[in-house]
């Protein structure tokens, strides 16, 4: 029984995104979809209601942050993430790779796996393949992702080669070291940064193993987003279309909208949430700045097209007060707003392809928030 599958609904007409679904064991839902991060096993300020009333149906955890703090034992005694957090919709945990190569200082990659130091204690760690999947086992979320290199932009095509064949070999040996593949999906992680051929090679390693699905790795680490489109243009062609394609990392409205045109099912980012935390807000608009003093006796909500629940209660004048005092209140405010604002704009993607018209979609987006013209 293969835990995470994907069923293709309809491709619009007008570009190459796709409407689909995808089915866990916590439940379905359809693609293309924003997935809420919760690094520390919560999206941060956030209730399971809020997340479940905003629609959220799927969010994000960490095998790093979760190893460290509070340990995955801790996590595999309390029943799994699910219960831990009183999560029920699907979870998925990102496989530590990524959060090593960013997180924490005196890092050595080696063929069995990355020494570094504990970002928090300093001391000495290790992570394989191995060690990542049995941690992600530990957790029990529905979709796992398998560990990977994510090296730093730009890397010369030397490097890149050697990081995606080692990348390839990790990745055999995390099918190997999956100890639930009934019960969690594992995907692999295409690399091989912004080289064709290497993205070539990446796919045919991976997609050779059968993955229930597959992540688009390497990207939004700094190149500029025409790179990123360029890459995607010649990467998702290469991927099965009968499942999930994730792409790592992407949060902007724009590159939301570019990349489901380019067939991504699936994106996480924690843009939304830690914008949030420093009262920026995303708007129909383009981003508002709430602390702004422009806003003080401004008592409209932060976006007059919004439906959510902060936009409904609470006016600019007051956000600006509680985040300018630093109240919690105004923080969780705004990223109520923000992931609602990003939830329904993948809502508004999956309704144009329904109709065909996504790329009328982007133009009529991307002229009211400011982006400059494709
Ligand atoms: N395995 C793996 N993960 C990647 C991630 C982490 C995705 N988010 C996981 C999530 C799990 C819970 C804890 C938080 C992270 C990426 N994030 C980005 N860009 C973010 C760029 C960005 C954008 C806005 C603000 C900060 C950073 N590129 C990424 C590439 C990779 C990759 O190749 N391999
Ligand atoms: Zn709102």
């Amino acid at each position: 029984m293969v835990a995470v599958t994907y069923e293709l609904i309809k491709t619009c007409k007008q570009t190459g995104a796709r409407l689909g679904r995808v089915h866990t064991p916590h439940g379905s839902f359809e693609t293309p979809m924003f997935m809420p991060v919760g690094t520390l096993a919560t999206v941060k300020t956030m209730s399971p209601e809020e997340l479940e009333r905003m629609g959220a149906s799927i969010i994000l955890s960490n095998t790093y942050h979760l190893w460290l703090r509070p340990g995955e034992d801790i996590v595999e005694e309390a029943g799994g993430l699910h219960k831990f957090m009183n999560w029920n919709g699907s979870i998925l945990t990102d496989s530590g790779g990524f959060q090593v190569f960013s997180l924490s200082d005196l890092r050595q990659i080696e063929e069995e796996g990355v020494h570094f130091r504990n970002h928090i204690s300093g001391e000495k760690l290790f992570l394989s393949p191995e060690k990542a999947m049995r941690i992600q086992n530990s957790l029990g979320a529905d979709i796992m992702m398998a560990f990977d290199e994510c090296p730093p932009y730009p890397a010369d095509h030397d490097y890149m080669k050697k990081s995606v064949e080692r990348t390839s070999r990790w990745a055999e040996r995390c099918l190997e070291g999956h100890q639930r593949p009934d019960s969690q999906g594992l995907f692999g992680i295409i690399q091989g940064g912004e080289y064709e051929d290497l993205r070539r090679q990446s796919a045919k390693d991976l997609t050779s193993l059968d993955f229930p699905g597959y992540a688009v790795g390497g990207l939004s680490v700094g190149e500029p987003k025409d790179v990123m489109n360029r890459v995607l243009d010649f990467t998702t062609p290469l991927l099965p279309n009968d499942k999930p394609r994730y792409l790592m990392g992407v949060g902007s409205p724009d590159s939301l909208i570019d990349g489901s045109i380019r067939g991504i099912d699936m994106f996480d980012c924690v843009l939304p949430t830690r914008i949030a935390r420093n009262g920026t807000c995303m708007t129909s608009q383009g981003r508002l700045v709430v602390r702004n003093a422009k806003f003080a006796r401004d008592f409209r909500p932060i976006d007059e097209q919004c439906d959510c629940h902060t936009c409904r209660n609470y006016s600019r004048a007051y956000i600006r007060h509680l985040v300018k005092a630093n109240e919690t209140f105004g923080f969780r405010l705004t990223t109520y707003h923000n992931l609602y604002f990003l939830l329904k704009l993948m809502r508004q993607v999956r309704e144009a392809i329904r109709e065909d018209r996504l790329g009328d979609f982007r133009e009529e987006f991307f002229e009211k928030y400011g982006f400059n013209k494709p």
